[in-house]
Protein backbone atom coordinates (compact mmCIF):
# COMPACT_ATOMS: atom_id res chain seq x y z
CA UNK A 1 0.00 0.00 0.00
CA UNK A 2 1.69 3.17 -1.00
CA UNK A 3 2.03 6.25 1.61
CA UNK A 4 -0.98 8.11 0.48
CA UNK A 5 -4.05 6.16 -0.10
CA UNK A 6 -6.59 7.02 -3.07
CA UNK A 7 -9.12 7.16 -0.34
CA UNK A 8 -8.61 6.15 3.38
CA UNK A 9 -10.92 5.64 5.84
CA UNK A 10 -9.40 6.21 9.23
CA UNK A 11 -12.18 4.89 12.70
CA UNK A 12 -14.89 6.14 10.50
CA UNK A 13 -18.45 5.98 12.29
CA UNK A 14 -22.00 6.81 11.49
CA UNK A 15 -24.94 6.46 13.67
CA UNK A 16 -28.51 7.00 12.58
CA UNK A 17 -30.60 7.47 16.03
CA UNK A 18 -29.79 4.26 17.75
CA UNK A 19 -28.78 2.29 15.13
CA UNK A 20 -25.07 2.05 14.35
CA UNK A 21 -24.69 2.32 10.65
CA UNK A 22 -20.70 2.29 10.82
CA UNK A 23 -18.28 1.26 13.75
CA UNK A 24 -15.09 2.57 13.53
CA UNK A 25 -14.28 1.08 10.04
CA UNK A 26 -10.45 1.77 9.01
CA UNK A 27 -9.17 1.22 5.63
CA UNK A 28 -7.04 2.29 2.63
CA UNK A 29 -7.77 1.62 -0.93
CA UNK A 30 -4.70 2.42 -2.82
CA UNK A 31 -4.68 4.18 -6.71
CA UNK A 32 -5.76 1.90 -9.36
CA UNK A 33 -7.18 -1.05 -7.05
CA UNK A 34 -10.77 -2.37 -7.92
CA UNK A 35 -12.16 -3.18 -3.71
CA UNK A 36 -15.48 -4.82 -3.50
CA UNK A 37 -17.60 -4.20 -0.17
CA UNK A 38 -19.43 -7.53 0.60
CA UNK A 39 -22.11 -7.96 3.35
CA UNK A 40 -25.50 -8.88 4.34
CA UNK A 41 -28.55 -6.35 4.36
CA UNK A 42 -28.24 -3.45 6.58
CA UNK A 43 -24.16 -3.80 7.01
CA UNK A 44 -23.53 -0.33 6.62
CA UNK A 45 -22.27 -0.52 2.51
CA UNK A 46 -24.05 1.64 1.52
CA UNK A 47 -23.77 4.22 4.61
CA UNK A 48 -19.74 3.65 3.78
CA UNK A 49 -20.32 4.73 0.39
CA UNK A 50 -22.30 7.61 0.93
CA UNK A 51 -19.60 8.58 3.55
CA UNK A 52 -16.61 9.02 0.78
CA UNK A 53 -18.65 11.48 -1.39
CA UNK A 54 -20.31 13.35 1.38
CA UNK A 55 -23.64 12.74 0.65
CA UNK A 56 -23.83 11.88 4.17
CA UNK A 57 -21.03 13.08 7.09
CA UNK A 58 -19.51 10.94 9.53
CA UNK A 59 -19.97 11.57 13.17
CA UNK A 60 -16.65 10.37 13.82
CA UNK A 61 -13.05 9.75 12.05
CA UNK A 62 -11.39 10.54 9.19
CA UNK A 63 -12.20 10.25 5.20
CA UNK A 64 -9.56 11.39 3.01
CA UNK A 65 -9.74 11.00 -1.01
CA UNK A 66 -6.26 11.76 -3.01
CA UNK A 67 -5.14 12.47 0.24
CA UNK A 68 -7.58 15.13 1.56
CA UNK A 69 -9.82 15.20 4.19
CA UNK A 70 -13.38 15.04 2.80
CA UNK A 71 -14.85 17.41 5.53
CA UNK A 72 -12.73 20.08 4.28
CA UNK A 73 -14.08 19.90 0.65
CA UNK A 74 -16.39 21.31 -0.98
CA UNK A 75 -19.36 18.31 -1.29
CA UNK A 76 -20.22 19.26 -4.64
CA UNK A 77 -16.71 19.56 -5.99
CA UNK A 78 -16.21 16.23 -3.85
CA UNK A 79 -19.21 14.91 -5.84
CA UNK A 80 -18.20 15.94 -9.22
CA UNK A 81 -13.95 14.50 -9.00
CA UNK A 82 -16.02 11.25 -7.66
CA UNK A 83 -18.17 8.97 -10.30
CA UNK A 84 -20.85 7.09 -8.08
CA UNK A 85 -23.43 4.37 -10.16
CA UNK A 86 -26.66 3.59 -8.08
CA UNK A 87 -28.31 0.44 -7.92
CA UNK A 88 -31.65 1.11 -10.52
CA UNK A 89 -28.64 3.26 -12.63
CA UNK A 90 -30.39 6.74 -11.12
CA UNK A 91 -30.84 8.28 -14.20
CA UNK A 92 -33.82 11.11 -14.27
CA UNK A 93 -36.62 9.56 -16.37
CA UNK A 94 -37.41 12.77 -17.93
CA UNK A 95 -34.49 13.36 -19.49
CA UNK A 96 -32.82 11.52 -22.65
CA UNK A 97 -29.98 8.99 -22.83
CA UNK A 98 -27.86 11.60 -23.62
CA UNK A 99 -28.61 14.60 -22.02
CA UNK A 100 -28.36 12.12 -18.45
CA UNK A 101 -24.86 10.90 -19.93
CA UNK A 102 -24.10 15.10 -20.04
CA UNK A 103 -25.69 16.45 -17.27
CA UNK A 104 -22.31 16.62 -15.30
CA UNK A 105 -20.35 18.29 -18.10
CA UNK A 106 -23.35 20.90 -18.22
CA UNK A 107 -23.44 21.45 -14.89
CA UNK A 108 -19.66 21.97 -15.13
CA UNK A 109 -19.80 24.78 -18.11
CA UNK A 110 -18.71 22.71 -20.86
CA UNK A 111 -20.50 24.05 -24.32
CA UNK A 112 -22.41 22.51 -26.32
CA UNK A 113 -20.73 20.62 -28.77
CA UNK A 114 -17.85 19.12 -26.72
CA UNK A 115 -20.96 17.60 -24.38
CA UNK A 116 -22.05 15.99 -28.00
CA UNK A 117 -19.09 14.88 -28.62
CA UNK A 118 -18.49 13.55 -25.07
CA UNK A 119 -21.58 11.44 -25.11
CA UNK A 120 -21.05 9.80 -28.13
CA UNK A 121 -17.52 8.78 -26.92
CA UNK A 122 -18.69 7.69 -23.74
CA UNK A 123 -21.52 5.86 -25.23
CA UNK A 124 -19.04 3.98 -27.23
CA UNK A 125 -17.13 3.25 -24.37
CA UNK A 126 -19.59 1.28 -22.32
CA UNK A 127 -20.87 -0.26 -25.78
CA UNK A 128 -24.00 1.47 -26.45
CA UNK A 129 -24.94 2.23 -29.82
CA UNK A 130 -25.15 6.17 -30.07
CA UNK A 131 -27.44 6.51 -33.16
CA UNK A 132 -30.06 3.78 -31.26
CA UNK A 133 -30.24 4.64 -27.85
CA UNK A 134 -28.73 8.34 -27.40
CA UNK A 135 -32.38 10.23 -27.85
CA UNK A 136 -34.29 8.11 -26.10
CA UNK A 137 -36.01 7.49 -22.30
CA UNK A 138 -34.28 5.66 -19.81
CA UNK A 139 -37.89 3.63 -19.85
CA UNK A 140 -37.33 2.35 -23.39
CA UNK A 141 -34.19 0.42 -22.26
CA UNK A 142 -33.35 -2.72 -20.79
CA UNK A 143 -31.61 -2.85 -16.93
CA UNK A 144 -28.38 -3.98 -18.73
CA UNK A 145 -28.49 -0.84 -21.14
CA UNK A 146 -29.74 1.47 -18.16
CA UNK A 147 -26.79 0.55 -16.08
CA UNK A 148 -24.63 1.18 -18.63
CA UNK A 149 -25.52 4.64 -18.87
CA UNK A 150 -25.47 4.75 -15.13
CA UNK A 151 -21.61 3.81 -16.14
CA UNK A 152 -21.06 6.46 -18.99
CA UNK A 153 -22.91 9.30 -16.82
CA UNK A 154 -20.50 8.46 -13.21
CA UNK A 155 -17.62 8.37 -15.81
CA UNK A 156 -18.40 12.20 -17.92
CA UNK A 157 -16.16 14.26 -15.74
CA UNK A 158 -13.44 11.98 -16.22
CA UNK A 159 -13.00 10.89 -12.56
CA UNK A 160 -10.07 9.11 -10.74
CA UNK A 161 -12.76 7.24 -8.70
CA UNK A 162 -16.25 5.43 -9.16
CA UNK A 163 -18.42 4.02 -6.26
CA UNK A 164 -20.81 1.62 -7.19
CA UNK A 165 -23.60 0.95 -5.33
CA UNK A 166 -24.68 -2.92 -6.23
CA UNK A 167 -24.40 -2.09 -9.70
CA UNK A 168 -25.54 -5.03 -11.41
CA UNK A 169 -27.39 -6.52 -9.01
CA UNK A 170 -30.79 -6.29 -10.43
CA UNK A 171 -29.58 -7.68 -13.98
CA UNK A 172 -30.47 -11.68 -15.51
CA UNK A 173 -27.10 -13.44 -14.72
CA UNK A 174 -25.51 -13.21 -18.71
CA UNK A 175 -26.13 -9.25 -18.71
CA UNK A 176 -24.73 -9.13 -15.26
CA UNK A 177 -21.80 -10.97 -16.33
CA UNK A 178 -21.05 -8.91 -19.34
CA UNK A 179 -21.25 -5.76 -17.88
CA UNK A 180 -18.97 -6.62 -15.03
CA UNK A 181 -16.26 -8.01 -17.38
CA UNK A 182 -16.54 -4.65 -19.37
CA UNK A 183 -16.66 -2.62 -16.07
CA UNK A 184 -13.51 -4.10 -14.97
CA UNK A 185 -12.00 -3.66 -18.40
CA UNK A 186 -12.42 -0.20 -17.84
CA UNK A 187 -11.66 0.38 -15.00
CA UNK A 188 -8.62 -0.88 -16.05
CA UNK A 189 -8.16 1.33 -19.21
CA UNK A 190 -8.90 4.12 -17.34
CA UNK A 191 -6.96 3.94 -14.92
CA UNK A 192 -9.96 4.38 -12.23
CA UNK A 193 -9.99 3.46 -8.62
CA UNK A 194 -13.32 1.40 -7.75
CA UNK A 195 -15.58 0.87 -4.85
CA UNK A 196 -18.39 -1.47 -5.40
CA UNK A 197 -20.83 -2.87 -3.48
CA UNK A 198 -21.90 -6.36 -3.66
CA UNK A 199 -23.95 -8.56 -1.97
CA UNK A 200 -22.40 -11.82 -3.53
CA UNK A 201 -19.26 -13.10 -2.79
CA UNK A 202 -18.56 -14.65 -6.45
CA UNK A 203 -19.40 -11.23 -8.48
CA UNK A 204 -16.54 -9.90 -5.58
CA UNK A 205 -14.25 -12.68 -6.63
CA UNK A 206 -14.55 -12.68 -9.89
CA UNK A 207 -14.20 -8.30 -10.18
CA UNK A 208 -12.50 -6.87 -7.23
CA UNK A 209 -8.89 -7.21 -6.30
CA UNK A 210 -9.87 -6.87 -2.58
CA UNK A 211 -12.32 -7.90 -0.74
CA UNK A 212 -13.92 -6.26 2.52
CA UNK A 213 -16.68 -7.96 4.62
CA UNK A 214 -18.73 -6.36 6.71
CA UNK A 215 -21.29 -6.58 9.51
CA UNK A 216 -23.31 -4.86 11.20
CA UNK A 217 -20.96 -2.13 10.62
CA UNK A 218 -18.01 -3.31 11.54
CA UNK A 219 -15.11 -4.40 9.14
CA UNK A 220 -14.91 -8.05 9.92
CA UNK A 221 -12.16 -8.67 7.59
CA UNK A 222 -10.55 -7.41 4.20
CA UNK A 223 -7.66 -8.82 1.77
CA UNK A 224 -7.48 -10.71 -1.30
CA UNK A 225 -9.95 -13.66 -2.05
CA UNK A 226 -7.18 -15.64 -0.53
CA UNK A 227 -6.09 -14.01 2.36
CA UNK A 228 -9.49 -14.00 2.94
CA UNK A 229 -9.68 -17.58 3.13
CA UNK A 230 -7.15 -17.81 6.08
CA UNK A 231 -9.47 -15.34 8.25
CA UNK A 232 -10.59 -16.60 11.62
CA UNK A 233 -13.62 -15.13 11.18
CA UNK A 234 -16.30 -17.69 11.19
CA UNK A 235 -18.85 -15.33 9.20
CA UNK A 236 -16.08 -14.32 6.29
CA UNK A 237 -15.48 -18.21 5.80
CA UNK A 238 -19.10 -19.16 5.50
CA UNK A 239 -19.30 -16.23 2.84
CA UNK A 240 -16.24 -17.72 1.19
CA UNK A 241 -18.44 -21.45 1.17
CA UNK A 242 -21.08 -20.44 -0.78
CA UNK A 243 -18.95 -19.77 -3.87
CA UNK A 244 -17.10 -22.68 -3.11
CA UNK A 245 -20.17 -24.82 -2.62
CA UNK A 246 -21.87 -23.30 -6.20
CA UNK A 247 -18.43 -24.69 -7.86
CA UNK A 248 -18.94 -28.19 -6.58
CA UNK A 249 -22.28 -28.65 -7.68
CA UNK A 250 -21.88 -26.82 -10.98
CA UNK A 251 -19.73 -29.32 -11.82
CA UNK A 252 -21.75 -32.22 -10.66
CA UNK A 253 -24.53 -31.30 -12.39
CA UNK A 254 -23.37 -30.10 -15.44
CA UNK A 255 -20.87 -32.05 -17.05
CA UNK A 256 -17.16 -30.79 -18.45
CA UNK A 257 -17.37 -29.93 -21.84
CA UNK A 258 -21.38 -29.45 -22.40
CA UNK A 259 -21.11 -25.80 -22.37
CA UNK A 260 -17.66 -24.93 -22.15
N1 LIG B 1 -30.96 7.66 6.32
C1 LIG B 1 -31.08 6.72 7.27
N2 LIG B 1 -31.82 6.92 8.35
C2 LIG B 1 -31.93 5.98 9.32
N3 LIG B 1 -31.30 4.79 9.29
C3 LIG B 1 -30.53 4.53 8.22
C4 LIG B 1 -30.37 5.46 7.16
N4 LIG B 1 -29.54 4.93 6.22
C5 LIG B 1 -29.20 3.71 6.69
N5 LIG B 1 -29.78 3.46 7.89
C6 LIG B 1 -29.62 2.24 8.71
O1 LIG B 1 -28.24 1.97 8.80
C7 LIG B 1 -27.97 0.58 8.70
C8 LIG B 1 -27.03 0.33 7.54
O2 LIG B 1 -27.70 0.63 6.33
P1 LIG B 1 -26.99 0.55 4.90
O3 LIG B 1 -27.98 1.03 3.89
O4 LIG B 1 -25.69 1.22 4.96
O5 LIG B 1 -26.77 -1.03 4.76
P2 LIG B 1 -26.38 -1.88 3.48
O6 LIG B 1 -25.33 -2.84 3.94
O7 LIG B 1 -26.04 -0.99 2.34
O8 LIG B 1 -27.73 -2.66 3.19
P3 LIG B 1 -28.37 -3.18 1.79
O9 LIG B 1 -27.46 -4.25 1.32
O10 LIG B 1 -29.71 -3.69 2.20
O11 LIG B 1 -28.45 -2.01 0.86
C9 LIG B 1 -29.33 -0.09 8.54
O12 LIG B 1 -29.75 -0.52 9.82
C10 LIG B 1 -30.21 1.03 8.03
O13 LIG B 1 -31.55 0.83 8.40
Amino acid sequence: MPSKPMIGYAQVAKTFGRVTAVDDVSLDIAESEFLAVVGGSGSGKTTLLRLTNRLIEANSGTITVEGEDVSQVDPVALRRRIGYVFQSGGLFPHLSVGDNVGITPKLLGTPADEIAARVDELLDLVRLDRGEHRDRLPAALSGGQRQRVGVARALAARPRIVLMDEPFGALDPLTRDALGDDYRELHRKLGLTTIMITHDMTEAILLADRIAVMRAGKLLAQGTPAELAKSSDAYVLELLRTPRRQVERLNERLPLGGAA
